[in-house]
């Protein structure tokens, strides 16, 4: 039998292999320091080294994307996919088109996925990928013939049993569609092979929505947990994107006040709270806007605030909806020394370690994005199964799912991360509820 590894150990290596990986390191610590006692505990995790094989990607594809732009120009992107742990199921996450984006952000995204999958309860192993690829400003038509190219590579290394990505920031409806016709024509095979679709072409109701209303049901089982309600709670969302507009539309259909969202570029501040009307017309608008929120303040929605974030504000609820490290340690302090009471994370990894700590410090409630956000990789789960049974489920009933599924994740957050003074640590449930499926997945298939 092998010499047992400790979980020192395995962080010591990490750094020394990894150093300059800062947001992979960064999300493989907080589990590793999360499941020290679990890990303890049983001798086979230890002797089967699992800690050390589930925080390795089991594969990471390199391409080069070299494409004709639409002036005939010749352009070169970099494209990865991270296809992380299987042990569960088809590897399963996002795409994400950004400039910042390169292989130490698509490893922690890819590490947190195999965890969020876990928790959903559905068979679906972790993965993730994406392109250097900045689609901002560029034409409908750059855009589709970036897609096919990026397509043209990543098909052969993809499939509805094998690895199923989805959209992630600057890939929605759009750019899926793009994607799933090159490989459709490419295959000659119409499966299930992304998700996120069309409803015209095997997608799912729902899906769209998923992310953001998924987190407000959770919200809610937060909520109802703590005997309080959210209808007249004040909220704050940053991000304008897929996941912040869906939330934030749920969070005043359940009768909060949403007085913000944000991008990089400033803040939209409505201090009455912005009406789902207003929502729903960007959600509408946002993908084909330059800046959506400029156009709401346009129309009197709120005011603009350049250069500013949401977290300065009075709420008693914070959902950052928008990227990784998004709110940091001023950032909490501000909203603590401002009475806010709960943080919901929407987006993946979007407070850095030093605000985590203040909310721990503080004892407010904070659910890391693993377990607050994962409607949408469920709902994606849930449009796998149609589409292997060739079918087409109504919206209501999908919609019920999405909510049971995320009030089953609320309640194993609390069964495992409940102290004994009774304050739920949201992280520590939920990353101990998620390693306990993937170890004993990965412990039962073997080495
Ligand atoms: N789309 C989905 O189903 C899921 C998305 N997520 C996560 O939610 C987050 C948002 O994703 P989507 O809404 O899908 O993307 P999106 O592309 O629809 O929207 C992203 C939003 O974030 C804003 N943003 C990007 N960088 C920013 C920065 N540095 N500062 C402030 N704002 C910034 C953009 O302006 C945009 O409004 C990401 O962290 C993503 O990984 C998590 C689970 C599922
Ligand atoms: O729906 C999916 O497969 C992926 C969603 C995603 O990228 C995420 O949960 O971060």
């Amino acid at each position: 039998m092998a010499e047992q590894s400790n979980l020192d150990e395995i962080t010591t290596f990490l750094n020394d292999k990894f150093s300059g990986e800062t947001e992979y390191l960064q999300a493989t610590h907080e589990v590793l320091q999360d499941i020290v006692p679990i890990y303890n505990a049983n001798a086979h995790y230890k002797a089967f080294d699992i800690v050390r094989r589930l925080c390795l990607a089991e594969r990471i594809i390199n391409f080069t994307v070299s494409w004709m732009n639409s002036e005939g120009n010749i352009e070169v992107n970099q494209g990865w996919r991270v296809q992380h742990n299987s042990a569960m199921g088809p590897y399963k996450g996002g795409l994400r088109f950004h400039p910042t984006v390169n292989l130490s952000v698509l490893k922690f995204l890819a590490f947190e996925q195999c965890f969020k999958n876990a928790l959903t309860g559905l068979p679906m192993g972790g993965g993730k990928g994406g392109s250097d690829f900045n689609p901002k400003g560029r034409s409908d038509r750059d855009i589709m013939l970036f897609c096919q190219a990026f397509m043209r590579e990543l098909q052969r290394h993809i499939g509805a049993n094998t690895d199923v990505p989805a959209g992630d920031i600057n890939v929605g409806a759009r750019e899926i569609g793009y994607l799933y016709g090159e490989y459709r024509r490419l295959n000659n095979k119409f499966e299930g092979v992304l998700t996120g679709k069309g409803l015209e072409f095997g997608g799912s109701y729902v899906r769209t929505e998923a992310t953001g209303f998924g987190l407000i049901y959770f919200l809610n089982a937060v909520c109802q947990y703590k005997k309080t309600d959210l209808k007249g709670k004040t909220v704050t969302v940053s991000g304008a994107g897929n996941v912040a507009l869906h939330a934030a539309l749920k969070a005043v259909e359940k009768g909060a006040k949403v007085i913000s969202l944000s991008n990089s570029r400033g803040l939209l501040h409505s201090e009455s709270g912005l009406s789902d009307k207003n929502l729903r017309w960007a959600i509408e608008n946002h993908a084909s806007s330059e800046n959506i929120l400029y156009d709401m303040a346009e129309q009197n929605m709120g005011a603009w605030v350049a250069d500013k974030k949401p977290w300065h504000l009075k709420c008693d609820i914070a959902l950052p909806c928008a990227t990784q490290n998004e709110l940091q340690e001023e950032d909490a302090n501000a909203l603590l020394n401002n009475g806010c009471k709960m943080v919901l994370e929407g987006a993946n990894m979007p407070c850095t370690t030093d605000a985590q700590k203040q909310f721990f410090d503080a004892k407010i409630t904070y659910v890391p994005g693993k377990a607050s956000n994962a409607g949408g990789v469920a709902l994606s789960g849930l449009e796998m199964g149609q589409n292997a049974m060739f079918n087409q489920r109504d919206a209501s009933a999908l919609d019920e799912q999405l909510c049971s599924i995320m009030n089953s994740i609320h309640e194993r957050c609390v069964i495992e991360g409940k102290r004994e003074d009774g304050y739920v640590d949201y992280m520590k449930g939920a990353n101990i509820a998620a390693f306990r499926r993937l170890a004993d997945a990965m412990l039962a298939q073997g080495v």
